[in-house]
């Protein structure tokens, strides 16, 4: 579904102490995934936890639009029948991924090595971002892909009838390419291998275990190596989908800034490939405990128990940046609370996710009293013992740049605004609620 043309101004203030405890949504890219799997498996997918945010859902249509059965049978509890690897249909209409690169990125990787055509678009902003980044591994399968100007959406994909197997290194840290190029090894004979240089996020490598594929990863000279054997029968599996780290740092942050602060955020994944902010935040002196920690899903989870305190600068080093590549924006604003400077290295991916992630929050901060510079690759935030607020921040479709400054605005002297706070439904439908519900006070401006 593509994004709503009424922007939705939202506005934060500061207020009393945040307590309580926060449920935060189910993980996003585990969403997309136990979907997509689902849809390419034999038998009855059930997911219980799912992200029930626009980007989820969207990808769910898609799979529905391929020949899959998915349905909702309770709150975050779907059911998906699939088709098996190869048994997806020509959609009869185009494929929307409205705001999701994820969606759009994983979909096209999954259908490309299928005999089928299928058209792919988005809003405004998936429409802006890089896709010859996939289009390219996924024509070397044989695919046959034509885009607008720039390899951009919307996206036209023949897939390949007589798909051969690759071995890809992928050019930049990217799950969604590392992703969507396993996908369309699933319908190719033989080994598909990505080589990757830094680890990414790796539910695409467990869940594929978890369905029943010969998959394996090993590090070698060459960096990570993964290699999946192609045409597996994939089984039918529960997915009990975590809680998402990536959501979890809003609320995390709030408690952090805002004095007088403790609450709780139950079983949140803590995946050592996503687990960049929190390594960075102990660096910074942070009250957070981590307990009951177990397995859920296949995926290692904690319960967070997070405290205000004081905060200080640190230098994050390039080679975190892809376990934190989402939470660069709320650890920016962090950082305007700590003691000293905090410097983001390795950031250039940030300029070409929802928006221009490094451009979107420097001048939002700097709108509201905060002194930021940017290189193309890194960011460098001054913290300060009161932050002015005061201002407005331009979000630019962009989900998490929204719940950052709202984030912001209950810590600061003046209250922020956001132009507007409607992307939050992408990867956190109850943002709103579940934010006032700890005592903050933020909501929709007038
Ligand atoms: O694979 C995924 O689920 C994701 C990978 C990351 O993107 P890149 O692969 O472009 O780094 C991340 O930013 C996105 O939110 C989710
Ligand atoms: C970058 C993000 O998502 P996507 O690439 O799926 O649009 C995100 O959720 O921060």
């Amino acid at each position: 579904m593509s994004h709503s043309a009424d922007p939705q101004p939202m506005t934060s203030r500061r207020g009393g102490p945040l307590t309580g405890e926060a449920q935060v949504p189910g993980d996003k890219s585990i969403s997309h995934r136990a979907l997509i799997l689902g849809a390419l498996s034999v038998g009855e997918t059930r997911i219980t936890g799912l992200l029930e945010g626009q980007d989820v859902l969207d990808t769910a249509k898609a799979m529905a639009a391929f020949g899959a059965e998915v349905e909702r049978v309770g709150p975050g509890e779907w059911s998906v029948h699939g088709v098996g690897v190869g048994g997806f249909s020509a959609p009869e209409s185009v494929i929307d991924c409205g705001n999701s690169g994820t969606g759009v990125r994983l979909i096209m990787g999954a259908m490309a090595t299928t005999p089928i055509t299928a058209v792919f678009t988005g809003d405004p902003s998936l429409s802006r971002r890089p896709m010859a980044r996939v289009t390219l591994p996924l024509s070397q399968f044989g695919a046959e892909i034509t885009a607008r100007e720039g390899e951009c959406l919307p996206i036209t994909i023949r897939g390949a009838a007589d798909p051969v197997p690759l071995r890809y290194r992928t050019p930049v840290a990217s799950a969604q390419i590392k992703s969507a190029v396993l996908l369309a090894g699933l319908n190719a004979p033989g080994e598909t291998v990505v080589i990757e240089a830094e680890p990414t996020r790796d539910h695409s490598e467990r869940m594929l275990a978890g369905f029943g594929a010969d998959i394996r990863t090993e590090t070698t000279d060459e960096g990570h190596v993964i290699t999946l054997t192609g045409r597996p029968e994939l089984r039918a599996q529960p997915v009990a989908v975590p809680r998402d780290p990536s959501s979890a740092a809003f609320p995390v942050a709030a408690a952090l800034i805002v004095p007088g602060s403790a609450i709780r955020v139950p079983g949140v994944s803590r995946n050592p490939t996503r687990d960049g902010l929190y390594v960075t935040l102990s660096e910074m002196g942070a009250d957070i405990s981590f307990e009951n920690e177990r397995e859920e899903g296949g995926e290692p989870v904690a319960d967070l128990v997070v405290r205000h305190g004081p905060l200080k600068g640190v230098s994050v080093p390039p080679e975190r940046a892809a376990s934190m590549i989402d939470e660069f924006p709320i650890l920016s604003v962090i950082a305007a609370f700590a003691e000293g400077k905090t410097v983001m290295n390795g950031v250039a991916e940030l300029r070409v996710k929802e928006s221009d992630r490094i451009d979107a929050m420097a001048r939002g901060l700097e709108a509201n009293g905060v002194t930021v510079e940017e290189t193309r690759d890194s960011m460098t935030v001054h913290g300060m013992a009161k932050v002015p607020g005061g201002g407005m921040a331009a979000t630019h479709l962009d989900h998490r740049i929204a719940m950052s400054f709202l984030i912001l605005g209950l810590a600061s002297e003046a209250p922020v605004t956001v132009d507007d706070g409607s992307p939050i439904m992408t990867s956190f439908p109850d943002f709103l609620p579940l934010m006032r519900g700890l005592g903050a006070d933020m909501g929709t401006s007038d």
